[in-house]
C-alpha cells in the first residue's frame, strides 16, 4: 500500500440496533475520492445514524468503515477530522455567542498542534500558529462570501448565513471528504441553487468529495455523481441519479408502502 492512499470512504455491511429498532441493517457504500455521493431516504431511514458511525459518535454492532486505508472503527473520534473527514450538522453545531470567525476556527482546532492551553498561556510560537490559522479561516470566510460578518456573533444572523458558517467550520479542518447532513434544510430556493454551485466548486477547486444526505431532490439529483437510497436501515437502491429517482423501491419507500 502506498504511504498516501486515496481518500476513499468504504462502508461495509454496517449494522446498528437501538433496542428493538434496527437503524442500520447491513448497509454498504463507497465514496470515491472527489465523488459527490447522494444519500436519500425517508425520515428514520438511518442516514444520520450512518454519519454518526463514520464520525464515531456511535459504534456499530458489526461491519467495517475505512477511509484512505485507515480502519475508522479503530480510530479515536477526535482523530477522524485529522484523517480528512469533516461534517456539518442538520441542526447546526455553532456557538451562538462566538463570532463567525471563532466558530470557523473551532473547525481548525484539530490542526492546532500547539494546543489551546498553550495558546491561552500566550506563548509566542503558539500566538504565531494561531495567527496563521486565523488568516486561513478568514480566507475560507472570504471564499464563502462571509468576510463581512466574520466579527459578528453567530446569534442573530440569518439561517442561510449560519448554514454557510457551518460549512466554513467544516472546511477549516482541511477535509478531503465532507459529510453534509441536510445542508439545504431551511434554505430558500435561491440559496439551494447557490449551495449546489458551491459544493461543485469546492470539488473542482479542492478535490473535495462529499457524502450528501438531503431531502431536497432537486439538489441531490442535480449534483450527485451517484446516489444511494435507504429505507428502514437498508440500502435499497444505488446508481446514477436518474436511475435511483425512477427506481420502484425508492418510489414505494417515499410513498410509505412496500414495493
Ligand atoms: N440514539 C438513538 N437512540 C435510539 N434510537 C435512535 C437513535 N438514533 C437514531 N435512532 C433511531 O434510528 C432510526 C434511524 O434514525 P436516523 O436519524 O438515522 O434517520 P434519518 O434517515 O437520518 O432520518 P431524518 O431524515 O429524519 O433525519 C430511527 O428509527 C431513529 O429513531
Amino acid at each position: 500500500m502506498s504511504h498516501d492512499p486515496p481518500p476513499e470512504l468504504r462502508v461495509g455491511d454496517l449494522t446498528l440496533s437501538f433496542g428493538g429498532v434496527t437503524a442500520l441493517d447491513r448497509v454498504s457504500l463507497t465514496v470515491a475520492p472527489g465523488e459527490i455521493r447522494g444519500l436519500i431516504g425517508p425520515n428514520g431511514a438511518g442516514k444520520t445514524t450512518l454519519f454518526n458511525c463514520v464520525t464515531r459518535l456511535y459504534r456499530p454492532d458489526s461491519g467495517t468503515i475505512t477511509f484512505a486505508g485507515h480502519d475508522l472503527l479503530r480510530t479515536r473520534p477526535d482523530r477522524i477530522i485529522r484523517l480528512g473527514i469533516a461534517r456539518t450538522f442538520q441542526n447546526l453545531a455553532l456557538f451562538p455567542s462566538l463570532s463567525v470567525l471563532d466558530n470557523t476556527l473551532l473547525g481548525a482546532h484539530s490542526r492546532d498542534s500547539s494546543g489551546f492551553t498553550a495558546s491561552l498561556l500566550g506563548l509566542p510560537g503558539t500566538r504565531r500558529a494561531h495567527r496563521a490559522l486565523a488568516a486561513e479561516a478568514m480566507d475560507i470566510l472570504d471564499d464563502l462570501g462571509l468576510a463581512d460578518v466574520a466579527h459578528q456573533e453567530a446569534a442573530g444572523l440569518p439561517f442561510g448565513t449560519l448554514k454557510r458558517v457551518e460549512l466554513a467550520r467544516a472546511l477549516a479542518g482541511r477535509p478531503r471528504l465532507l459529510l453534509l447532513d441536510e445542508p439545504a434544510g431551511g434554505l430558500t430556493h435561491a440559496e439551494v441553487d447557490e449551495l449546489g454551485e458551491l459544493i461543485l466548486r469546492l470539488r473542482a477547486e479542492r478535490g473535495l468529495g462529499a457524502l450528501l444526505v438531503e431531502h431536497h431532490m432537486g439538489l441531490v439529483m442535480g449534483i450527485s455523481d451517484r446516489v444511494v437510497a435507504m429505507e428502514s436501515g437498508r440500502d435499497i437502491a444505488e446508481g446514477a441519479p436518474e436511475d435511483v429517482r425512477g427506481d420502484e423501491r425508492v418510489l414505494a419507500a417515499y410513498l410509505g408502502r412496500t414495493a
